[in-house]
């Protein structure tokens, strides 16, 4: 009797045991899910925490050919310094992290693939500011002079760089009716 008892405890203690040790065992492999990146739009935000598409390889081929290489940089830079220059002073995350992902896609696809390699090295070690438009601006005015320096250029005076691209000097010119220099835009 008494060993018919002890053998049923010992038999209920293994079953027990068998059980928690099995929770155990599926607990080991439920695993919490990763943190979702939160993404806070602020500057600090830089292209490797946006993965390898923002701050991959340069993608186009070596370009060489010095007289298209200088052409397609005077294009690209109006480009750029009109963006900033048209951008929000004061915009949304969503505007900022748009900026920020369009200047690393724009270096990563820059057509003279000697060019986007070099250019990644400013943006590594000068990211975009994309806080405001004045910053954009200031700051796309700074990294076109260090490809200058690069290239043995003069540097240009970045306090000008409001009057240089800033498209408010279109509005004002049109009332005095006379031409405009942003975008070609003719007087009415
Ligand atoms: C991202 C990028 C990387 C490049 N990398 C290379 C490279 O590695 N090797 C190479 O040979 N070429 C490179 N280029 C092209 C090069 O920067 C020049 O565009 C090209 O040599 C023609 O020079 P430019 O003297 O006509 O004047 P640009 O430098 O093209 O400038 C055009 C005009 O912008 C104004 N400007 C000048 N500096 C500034 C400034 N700091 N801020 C605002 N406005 C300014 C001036 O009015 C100037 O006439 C690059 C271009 C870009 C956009």
């Amino acid at each position: 009797m008494f060993s018919t008892r002890a053998g049923h405890r010992i038999l209920l203690l293994a079953v027990l045991v068998t059980g928690f040790i099995s929770i155990l065992y599926i607990a080991s492999f439920a695993q919490p899910p990763p943190p979702v990146p939160v993404r806070t739009g602020k500057d600090s935000s830089t292209a490797k925490n946006n993965g390898p598409l923002l701050s991959g390889h340069a993608i186009a081929p070596k370009l060489g050919n010095e007289t298209v290489k200088a052409e397609l940089g005077r294009a690209a830079w109006k480009v750029l310094h009109t963006t900033f220059a048209r951008f929000p002073e004061k915009p949304t995350d969503d505007e900022k992290e748009a900026l920020r992902s369009y200047v690393h896609l724009f270096q990563r696809l820059y057509p003279c693939g000697e060019c986007a390699e070099h250019f990644s090295t400013v943006l590594e070690k000068y990211p975009p500011q994309v806080s405001s438009r004045s910053a954009a601006a200031m700051w796309g005015c700074m990294v076109h002079n260090i490809v200058n320096k690069r290239l043995h250029k003069p540097e240009f005076n970045c306090e000008n760089i409001g009057d240089a691209y800033d498209c408010g000097v279109v509005r004002r010119a049109r009332v005095l009716g006379a031409c405009c220099r942003c975008f070609g835009e003719l007087p009415r």
